[in-house]
C-alpha cells in the first residue's frame, strides 16, 4: 500500500514557517508517498498556497461537528475544505485530555469530516496504565468502534495510532508491539468497514524519527506515520519521507 506521511504542527509555526513548506516542497519533489502537513488553523490558507502544484497535502488539526453557527472560537470542516484543506486530524489525545472530547465527540465531527469531503485521521491509543494493565488492544478497539462512522471507507478514513505514552517522549514501543496493535486495527477496520478495511491506512504516531522510522515503516500493518515535533523542520520531515519511499 502507498504510505502516508502525515505532519502535525500541534501549536506551532508563525507566518515565516511557510518557509518550512517551501522547502519540504524542493526535498520531497519525487517521493513516492502520500505527503500530507497539519500546520494551525492561522497557516492553512497560506500553507495551501505554498503547497499548490506540488504533491503536499494540507490538513487541519480539529474542526467542529457542526457546518456553521454560535460556536465561538470554532472551525467547520466545510470551512476547512473551503480554504483547500484535503484532512483534518481528529481525536488527537492532546484534545481528548485537555478538551475533554470522548469518542461521541470524535464520532461527530468524523462525520462532519466526510460530509465536508475531506479525509479523516482519527487517532485512538492507550496510555501507559492501560498498557500496563495488559488493555492496549482493548482500549483501541473501544475507541474505533465508537468514533468511526459507519459507511466510512479506504478513500476519507485514515487510522493513526499514537500510545499516549509515546508523544513527544522519546519512548517507542518495541516493533512487536506496534505490529500486534496495527494487526488488531486491522481486523477490526475489516469487521466493521467490510473488504475496504483491508485499504484502509493505519499509521503510527509517537516520537517517530529520522532514526526509527525506517524500521518501523518495515512493519507489516504500518501504512506511515503520523509525526509530531520531527515534522517542524523540513529537513528532519523529509528524512522520514525519504524512509517512506
Ligand atoms: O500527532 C503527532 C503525535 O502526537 C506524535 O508527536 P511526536 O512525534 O512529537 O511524538
Amino acid at each position: 500500500m502507498r504510505k502516508l506521511i502525515a505532519g502535525n504542527w500541534k501549536m506551532n509555526g508563525l507566518v515565516s514557517s511557510q518557509a518550512e513548506i517551501e522547502a519540504l516542497k524542493g526535498l520531497t519533489g519525487s517521493a513516492t508517498c502520500d505527503i500530507v502537513v497539519c500546520p494551525p488553523f492561522t497557516l492553512i490558507d497560506r500553507a495551501v498556497e505554498r503547497a499548490r502544484d506540488s504533491n503536499l497535502a494540507i490538513g487541519a488539526q480539529d474542526c467542529h461537528a457542526r457546518q456553521s453557527g454560535a460556536h465561538t472560537g470554532d472551525v467547520s470542516a466545510e470551512m476547512l475544505a473551503n480554504i483547500g484543506a484535503r484532512y483534518v486530524i481528529l481525536g488527537h489525545s492532546e484534545r481528548r485530555v485537555s478538551h475533554g472530547e470522548d469518542d461521541g465527540i470524535i464520532l461527530a465531527k468524523a462525520v462532519a469530516a466526510h460530509r465536508a469531503g475531506l479525509v479523516a485521521i482519527v487517532c485512538v491509543g492507550e496510555t501507559r496504565h492501560e498498557r500496563d494493565e495488559g488493555r492496549a488492544i482493548e482500549v483501541v478497539g473501544g475507541q474505533l468502534r465508537e468514533s468511526v462512522p459507519e459507511g466510512a471507507t479506504s478513500a476519507n478514513l485514515v487510522i493513526a495510532y499514537e500510545p499516549v505514552w509515546a508523544i513527544g517522549t522519546g519512548l517507542v514501543p518495541t516493533n512487536e508491539q506496534i505490529e500486534e496493535v496495527h494487526a488488531a486495527i486491522r481486523q477490526m477496520l475489516k469487521e466493521r468497514l467490510g473488504n475496504d478495511g483491508q485499504s484502509v491506512k493505519i499509521l503510527y504516531g509517537g516520537s517517530v524519527k529520522v532514526s526509527n522510522a525506517e524500521a518501523i515503516f518495515g512493519l507489516r500493518n504500518v501504512d506511515g506515520a503520523l509525526v509530531g515535533g520531527a515534522s517542524l523542520k523540513a529537513s528532519e520531515f523529509a528524512g522520514i519521507i525519504s524512509a517512506a519511499i
